[in-house]
């Protein structure tokens, strides 16, 4: 997978050179391009901003510079062959909620774009061009208001690249993941078996695999309801 972001605050995202997704762009798994948006002005104070038309506070992120921008990303060669067209995502207070199932989603996508807007945020004929060069998305993290796309973005990139294949060692703990079976994780307990005088549950030291799957499953759904209720079907929401 091929990832291009768009930032006027490129060192942002020096944090992805680290961990598992910095080993992955070593590996050559995950192809990320962070770029200064400021690349593409002309003028001597690299201005990207202006007053927005119709009054009001705040600035406006120009639409020149981004169009300049994604014609050149939307056209770079992405990690398959075929020429498929890039996703194109930008963070906003108004877009989709992002979840689990997004980041599933957009795992699979050969060519993701993320526009990192700022100030009051950007043009709004930026998106309806970008329509022309790929699928656009406005994706949101959740109802707060951030100061740009740059945090809800390494958020984004982190959730997506660790489902890509080979990023995360073992597969499996992908699987039992909080929101991958649609409810929370069950609670997790490692050495000592006994600390400040907090035992570890006993039937976690059993050995009997059946009854702890069933215990982790009874954790997961009474963590579910009594946490985010909101996840569960309306039939499992009321404590039993
Ligand atoms: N909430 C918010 C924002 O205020 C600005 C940019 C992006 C987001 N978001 O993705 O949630």
């Amino acid at each position: 997978m091929r990832i291009d972001v768009l930032s006027i605050f490129p060192s942002y995202f020096d944090g992805l050179t680290l961990s598992l997704l910095g080993k992955a762009r070593d590996a050559g798994i995950l192809d990320l391009h962070v770029r200064d948006l400021r690349d593409w002005t002309s003028d001597r104070h690299r201005t990207v901003d202006d007053t927005p038309y119709g009054g009001g506070a705040g600035m406006v992120m120009k639409p020149e510079p981004w169009g300049l921008a994604l014609d050149e990303l939307a056209a770079a060669p992405s990690a398959s062959a075929d020429a498929s067209r890039p996703t194109i995502i930008f963070p906003s207070p108004a877009g989709e909620v992002f979840t689990q199932a997004t980041a599933r989603e957009l795992s699979s996508r050969q060519h993701l774009i993320f526009g990192c807007g700022r100030y009051e945020g950007i043009d709004e004929r930026v998106f309806e061009y970008a329509a022309d060069l790929g699928e656009v998305r406005l994706i949101s993290l959740g109802d707060y208001v951030l100061n740009g796309g740059e945090v809800a973005t390494m958020a984004m990139i982190e959730a997506i690249g660790r489902l890509i294949p080979g990023v995360v060692g073992n597969p499996e703990s992908l699987v039992e993941e909080s929101h991958e079976d649609g409810l929370l994780e069950y609670p997790s307990y490692t050495k000592p078996s006994s600390w400040r005088d907090r035992a570890v549950p006993d039937v976690l030291l059993s050995g009997n695999h059946a009854v702890i799957a069933s215990w982790r499953r009874d954790q997961q759904l009474e963590r579910t309801r009594r946490r985010r209720p909101d996840l569960l079907p309306e039939e499992d929401r009321s404590e039993s």
